[in-house]
Formats: structure tokens, sequence, C-alpha cells
């Protein structure tokens, strides 16, 4: 066993050319680079924290004041939130979005196709309510696909893929997608609401759980670029950013940088969670393609 961050860790699996086990932020990591794209995903967690198609910008956001290691819940990329979503649906959980982020997973495979890489992970063995896999497919599109499979007592189970997606400025986005759908407002203790049958620019620190399984495209203008995010066995999709009034309170986001991102999650939650009976399966995945 390696110390994390001390030395590369020894890869249980064979790796193609493009992929190595390194490390990334002082941690053990994944490291992806193949002319379609480049990319670095932690074990702990098994957490995407960048993707770079050739010629693009990063896909993702990583917070510079983000912490690492044994159990830290990274702030940015894709954090893996599960088996509940927040506090859970009851409220009850003290352990926030579940414990998936905050564990080590073991790569299992990966696999190189022309120039994409297929990783797959797993996550703990001792954790025995449930067992996850993540499928990261890395190209030019970035697709990832979380698939867990209740242990031997029915899970009620929430999750999403909390990505922050890295924007040029998060006050001249436009999300397109949601329009005319219900919401449960986060800022306004749950509250219903319903977004208007327009597109969605954000004004205000923004916290949304919204009833909708549909594309979401993120026009970015000051980047010069469109993000489509196209999800997969989700029933909500959450929009959220702290804003100026909120990242104050946050030790892991230094108080400038809240407008270069904006988290648009795939999500099953709140009343879209998935009721699994034991030993059956549910995946969620998303894909992202980068347009201009
Ligand atoms: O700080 P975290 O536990 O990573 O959560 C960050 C955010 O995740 C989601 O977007 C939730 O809807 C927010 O309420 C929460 O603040």
């Amino acid at each position: 066993m390696n110390t994390p961050g001390t030395a590369a860790p020894v890869p249980a699996v064979s790796l193609p050319e493009g992929v190595t086990l390194g490390s990334a932020h002082g941690v053990d990591a994944a490291l992806v680079d193949t002319p379609a794209v480049t990319a670095t995903l932690l074990l702990d967690g098994a957490h995407l924290t960048s993707a770079v198609p050739a010629g693009e910008q990063d896909l993702l956001w990583l917070s510079p004041a983000s912490a690492f290691g044994p159990g830290e819940a990274v702030r940015g990329g894709v954090p893996l939130v599960g088996p509940w979503f927040g506090p859970g649906r009851d409220q009850s959980q003290e352990v926030k979005h579940g414990w998936l982020r905050n564990v080590r997973w073991d790569l299992t495979s990966a696999e190189r196709s022309g120039d994409e890489v297929t990783l797959t992970l797993t996550s703990p063995a001792d954790r025995t309510e449930l067992s996850a896999t993540l499928e990261v497919r890395l190209g030019a599109e970035v697709s990832l696909e979380l698939t867990i499979t209740a242990g031997e007592q029915p899970l009620e189970l929430e999750a999403a893929l909390h990505t922050y997606l890295a924007v040029g400025d998060v006050r001249r986005i436009e999300i397109q997608g949601l329009e005319g759908a219900d919401y449960l407002d986060n800022t306004r203790g749950l509250t219903p609401d319903t977004l208007a049958h327009a597109p969605l620019h954000l004004t205000e620190a923004t916290d949304r759980v919204v009833d909708s399984t549909a594309e979401v495209t993120v026009v970015d203008e000051a980047a010069g670029r469109r993000v489509v995010s196209t999800p997969r066995g989700t029933s909500r999709t959450v929009v959220w950013n702290p804003w100026d009034t909120l990242v104050t309170g946050m030790a892991d986001i230094p108080d400038e940088a809240w407008p270069e991102f904006v988290c648009i999650e795939p999500a099953a939650a709140k009343e879209g969670f998935v009721a699994l009976e034991p030993g059956a399966s549910h995946s969620l995945g998303v894909t992202y393609r980068i347009e201009h």
C-alpha cells in the first residue's frame, strides 16, 4: 500500500498507452494524456478534477483552495454525490451529500479505443449497503456513468454528478433547456416554484433542484463556447452557484472565484429518488460536449 502523495500507486490493472497512475494535488490519481484529451481522476472519491479535450479549455473548474486527501470533499471537478443528496430526504444525515465522494475507490480497468480512454472504478468492498461503479469515458466528449447496486437491504437512492463546469463569467452565461420546469428553491427552504419560459440567467445565489431530465446547454459567451450536458437515468437537475453572498461562508472557495463556475448537476434527488430492491441496480450518467 502506498501512502497517498508519497509514491505512485502500483497499478492493479494493465494500463494502455496514454494512461498512468501517479500523483495530482498530492494524492493518487489516474492521469490521461492522449491526442484527444488530457484528464486527471483522483482515486479518493473517484473524482474527475480536470478534463481538457484537445484544443479546448478545461471543461471543469477546480477550486485553488480545495482540500485533498483521504476523507476530504474536493471542491470542483465532478464530486460523486450519494447515496443521499444534501442532508437526505428526511434531512437527518450528518454527512452532507453521502459518502461516495469521501472514500477511496479502486481503478479496476483502463481501456483505450483510438484516442478515447475509458476508466472504470469501484467503491470499496467494506461498504456493504451498496456497491458502486463509475465509468468515465474521456475523449473529444466526456462521459460519466455511475451505477449503484443495493446490498442486502432495499435502498432509497439519491445520487448526483455534482459537476462544476468552468465558465468565463457565471453572471453572463445563459442556461438553456430548463424553461418552464418546476423546482425546489433551496435558498428559500425548498419552496416550490416554476422557472420562466425563457432561458435562465443567474443573478444571485442559486440552489435549485429542478424537475427536469432535459439536455442542458450552457451558453458561455465570455469563454466563447457552449457546453452541452446530456443526462441519462436522472430525475432532476440541480443548478447551484453561491454568488458573492454565500461564498464568504465557504473556506474552500476564494471569495473572488465564484464567477468562474456553475454547477449543473444531473441527479436523482428529493422525490426523484430511486427505490432499489436488494441486489437491484440503477445507472445515472451524463455526456458533455463542447461546441463553438
Ligand atoms: O458544499 P457541498 O457539500 O459540496 O455542497 C455544495 C452544494 O451542493 C448542491 O448544489 C446543493 O444543492 C447545495 O445546497 C450545496 O450547497
